[in-house]
Order: C-alpha cells, then structure tokens, then sequence
C-alpha cells in the first residue's frame, strides 16, 4: 500500500520509535494520528509536525478512548489505513526477589498495557479499516506491532515484559489470518535494542554491558531505522503474518550486569 495519501495511527507516537513513526509517515506523504497517554510530547509533535497530524490523548487499554482517537481518525482523516501500535512500558522484577514474590499488580500492569493493550488498538482499528475501499491488491489496511526480542531472549527480571511481548508473537499469524478476508495485512517488528527514553531508564554500566553484545552494527538502533521497516511493511504487500527481527544479530544475554 502507498502511503501518501493515507491515514495513520500511532499508539505511543508521542516518543521514541512510534515518533519516529509519526515523522516519517508524515514525510511521506501521510497524515498521522497520535495516540498517546502523554499529552505534553503528543501535542508537541503533532505542532512539530503541523497540518499533517493530530494528537489526541489516548490510553490504549481502554476501549472509549481507542474508540475516541478512532473516531478523530475518521472526522479529520476520513478513515484509516495503517495502525502502528507502538504503546508499551518496560519492567525489571524478578519471579522471586529477595522481598518476596514478583507483583501481581505490576505483571498485570505490564500484560495489560502491551499485549491487551495492542489488541484492543489493533481489533478496533480493523472494524474501521475494513470500510476502506480495497486498493488493486484487494488491501484495505495494515497494522504493524510492536513485540520485542526480549519475548525470545528475556532476561532476569522480565518475566512480565516477555509474556507480554511473547503473546504479541503468538497472535501475529492468527489475527493476519482472522484478518485476511477483510483485506487487513498484520507485521509484527521485534527490535532489539533502540535509542529511546524507555532504554534511557536502563543505568550507564547496563546500557555498556548490552552495547558489547551487539555484533553489528555496535551501537543502539536508532528510532529512523525502526519507521524505515515499518514503512517497508505498508509499501511490501507480501509481508503478512510474520515477526520480523531488527535487532543487528543481538541475542540478549541472561543477565544485564
Ligand atoms: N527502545 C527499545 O530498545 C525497544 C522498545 N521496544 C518496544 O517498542 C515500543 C516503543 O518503545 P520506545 O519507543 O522505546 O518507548 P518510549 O517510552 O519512548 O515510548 C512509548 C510510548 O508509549 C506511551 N504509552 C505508554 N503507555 C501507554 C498507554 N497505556 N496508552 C497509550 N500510550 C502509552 C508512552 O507515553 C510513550 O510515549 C514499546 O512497546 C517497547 O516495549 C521493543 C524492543 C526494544
Ligand atoms: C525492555 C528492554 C530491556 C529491559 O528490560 C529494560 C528496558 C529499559 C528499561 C529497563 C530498566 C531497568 O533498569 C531494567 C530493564 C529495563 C526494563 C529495555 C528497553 C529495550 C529492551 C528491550 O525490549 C529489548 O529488546
């Protein structure tokens, strides 16, 4: 699918690789929705980028206000045909640690922002995109996830982070097949290690020790080489129904040290 022209939505624009997403979208000729539970950088892309965009507040767990940012797509845009869900949160917590039993609370948290989270985003995104008008290659939208490596190599301390980005990879293929007959193409990227504020939390040593693990190129991903996939995904209509690694061969070691 061409992006110029189109409609897109992006759950955690505000930052990191969905702004990225929302920069290179909009150059490309896109206009772009951000869906992001931070206002304060949502609102400061969207003016960044001018007429091409749209901020609107959106916490992705709740189906109102996915359904609000929806319906913002569907007034400005006239609909939509791409979904990057990109919203996601990290935590470090072992199963047992020495205070007692990992939070429920926080596995809960963390299953619920990036996996159930990505599903609402992506299951209401598809009822909208299934009334487009099918391109030449009977397409109708595309909606492109966000796993991580982390959901093949998790490390100490993800438990929560990896179940939820492991079952981002097992849905992949069923939501591309549950999706085929309404023309809906579904990628999932799994980065490995990236130059956001979310790895910015990790402390300096740890930040090092990851880096010397990264074969080639040794440095961090950087959030433009993430949105250059994404749109390769859009533009590639045999891409369907896989997981894609942009990770630069690294495998994650057990232990950040
Ligand atoms: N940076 C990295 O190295 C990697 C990141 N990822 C994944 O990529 C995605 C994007 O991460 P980054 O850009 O690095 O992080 P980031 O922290 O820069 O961006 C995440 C965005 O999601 C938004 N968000 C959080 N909870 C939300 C909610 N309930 N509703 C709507 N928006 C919400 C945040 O406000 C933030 O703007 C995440 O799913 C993350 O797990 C995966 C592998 C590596
Ligand atoms: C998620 C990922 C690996 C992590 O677990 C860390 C996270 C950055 C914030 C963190 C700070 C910590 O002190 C503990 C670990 C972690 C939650 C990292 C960002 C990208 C990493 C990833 O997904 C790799 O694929």
């Amino acid at each position: 699918m061409e992006l110029s022209g189109k409609s897109v939505m992006v759950t955690g624009g505000a930052s990191g690789l969905g702004a990225a997403c929302v920069r290179l979208f909009s150059q490309s000729g896109a206009r772009v929705l951000i869906a992001d539970i931070n206002s304060e950088g949502g609102q400061k892309l969207a003016q960044e980028i001018g007429a091409a965009a749209r901020f609107v507040q959106t916490n992705v767990v709740d189906e109102a206000s996915v359904q609000a940012a929806l319906k913002e797509a569907q007034e400005a845009f006239g609909g939509l045909h791409v979904l990057v869900n990109c919203a996601g949160i990290g935590l470090a917590e072992r199963t047992l640690g020495r205070h007692g039993p990992h939070s429920l609370e926080a596995f809960t948290r963390v299953i619920q922002v990036n996996l159930i989270g990505t599903f609402n985003a992506l299951r209401l995104a598809a009822q909208l995109m299934s009334n487009n008008e099918p391109n030449t290659e009977g397409e109708r939208g595309v909606i492109i996830n966000t796993a991580s490596v982390a959901a093949f190599d998790g490390q100490i301390g993800q438990a929560a982070y990896s179940a939820s980005k492991g079952g981002i990879v097992g849905m992949t293929l069923p939501v591309a097949r549950d999706l085929a007959r309404n023309g809906i193409r579904v990628v999932t990227i799994a980065p490995g290690i990236f130059d956001t504020p979310l790895m910015a939390a990790l402390p300096e040593p740890a930040r090092v020790s990851l880096l010397q693990q990264a074969p080639f190129p040794p440095r961090l991903g950087k959030p433009e080489e993430y949105a250059l996939l994404a749109r390769h995904i859009v533009e590639n209509p045999m891409l369907n129904g896989e997981v894609i690694r942009l990770d630069g061969a690294i495998r994650l070691p057990y232990l950040i040290r």
